[in-house]
């Protein structure tokens, strides 16, 4: 007989056993979405000179001391720069430069008027500009630093690389960044009743899906899926296949085999292996039967053959794991409450993991189960964007409650619809 542990148990099993990540050099081309090796710091300062935030005229701002609206100065303007050039001669009172957004702050320039407030006038054949009001020193300078300051750590080691960290990396020149190597996952698959995804179906056999669908929930979590093997129902085969696989990836995972069918060999596999089993029980469904082994520090999930027991089990185990490795902090996936839109009416022994939607109407969250909530469903994972987390020895669950959820993916919303709102009015 088998114990079952808690949740909570086997995630804390599982998490006092991650690898040291690695870390290597990609160029920034490829590092989108890749983990920061390294804090990223300010290696200058941002901007690193002074700048203009407008198209206007770069000038003293004491020469305008005495303008106003009836009695406008004149500045004699000078010359005119773009982004990407600069003036070279120190600007003195009553001189102006017509500069553009992004160029260089003339050296002696204190201030910059935005065009639109301005008028050139050409008298001699010399060109003023006209200032009808008193320019405040600093005005509408885009100071050195203002940005990022050098030194400053800007994006702390263990951060996924989104576009704001993409042009971060980029302004201070990195054209190599240093990030964490994916964890390698080898993904087997047990069972004599499996087809490869191009294998016409035939009596008594299906295909393969627990593989693909691994792989794109490694992907999803930032590993590797790197090696895939398909394994008949066979102790030897699966024993060489597990083997090999510990050899040559970061994390094993197996699907199926792992009950207390006559031809589930996992256990045994474990045994023959000398590793040291964490759990092979847990008290949640679907999934109960997911296990855990440890050998040489690594561990090996042995999630269980049914789709939606192996797509939880890799959700609430192998991903923050996996994630651990990559150094991340937020490893878990995020909690929050929904209102519950059906009513779910299964009582609950074990901890519920319900595959289901979530949407936002703006305001809050509601969440409704996919459908079929049996252990062996494909097709409830098509749509399932969270589980709804139902505490064990509850007796089930009516609509209207308030509902925790986990969610694991999210999506934009369909139409733009009141996507602006004052929030300081009513609804
Ligand atoms: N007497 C008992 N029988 C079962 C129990 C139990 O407690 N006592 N637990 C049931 C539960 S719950 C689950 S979940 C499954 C777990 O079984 P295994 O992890 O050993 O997986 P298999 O027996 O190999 O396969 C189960 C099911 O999943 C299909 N499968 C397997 N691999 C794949 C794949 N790669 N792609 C798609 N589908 C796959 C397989 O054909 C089976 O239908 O055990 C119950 N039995
Ligand atoms: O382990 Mo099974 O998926 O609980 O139904
Ligand atoms: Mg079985």
């Amino acid at each position: 007989m088998r114990k079952p542990i808690k949740v909570e148990e086997a995630i804390q099993s599982v998490m006092k056993w991650p690898l040291t990540g690695e870390k290597e050099f990609v160029s920034i081309e490829n590092s989108y979405n890749r983990v920061l090796a390294e804090d990223l710091l300010a290696t200058t300062d941002v901007p690193w000179f002074k700048r203009s935030p407008y198209d206007g005229y770069a000038i003293v701002a004491a020469s305008t001391q005495q303008a106003n609206s009836e009695y406008p100065i004149f500045l004699e303007v000078l010359g005119t720069i773009g982004a990407g050039f600069t003036w070279d001669a120190e600007l003195q009172p009553h001189q102006a430069v017509k500069i553009m957004t992004g160029a260089a702050i003339p050296e002696g320039a204190t201030a910059v008027i935005m065009v639109e407030l301005t008028k050139e006038v050409i008298k001699d054949g010399k060109t003023y500009v006209q200032i009808k009001r008193k320019v405040k020193d600093g005005e509408n300078i885009v100071e050195i630093g203002e940005d990022m300051q050098k030194d400053e750590v800007l994006v702390k080691k263990g951060t996924s690389i989104n576009p704001g960290v993409m042009a971060t990396l980029a302004t201070f020149g990195y054209k190599t960044v240093a990030v964490m190597k994916k964890p390698t996952v080898a993904i087997i698959a047990t069972g004599s009743e499996l087809l490869e995804v191009d294998d016409p179906l035939e009596k008594g056999k299906i295909r393969n899906s627990n593989a693909y669908m691994l792989k794109a929930q490694i992907l999803r979590a930032g590993g590797e899926p790197i090696y895939y093997r398909l394994v008949k129902d066979d102790f030897e085969e699966t024993f060489l296949a597990v083997k090999q696989a510990i050899e040559q990836a970061d994390i094993v995972i197996t699907t199926g085999g792992v009950s207390v069918g006559d031809f589930d060999y996992i256990p045994k596999v474990y045994e023959k292996l000398g590793a040291t089993l964490l759990f092979n029980k847990i008290a949640m469904r679907p999934g109960s039967v997911t296990s855990g082994a440890l050998l040489n520090e690594k561990v090996i999930f042995g999630l269980s053959g049914n789709p939606s027991a192996c797509y939880v089990g890799f959700e609430l185990f192998v991903r923050p794991y996996l994630k651990a490795m990559l150094g991340q902090e937020n490893i878990y996936l995020k909690k929050a409450q929904a209102i519950l839109e059906k009513d779910f009416l299964k009582a609950n022994p074990f901890t519920r993991f319900v595959r289901a939607k979530t949407t936002f109407d703006g305001n809050e969250l509601h969440v409704e189960p996919v459908g079929k909530d049996k252990s062996n469903i494909v097709s409830s994972l098509i749509d399932a964007n969270c589980f709804i987390v139902l505490p064990g020895g509850s007796r089930g669950f009516e609509k209207g409650l308030k509902v925790d959820i986990l969610l694991i993916e999210d999506e934009g919303a369909p139409i733009w619809d009141e996507h602006i709102t004052d929030s300081r009015l009513p609804r």
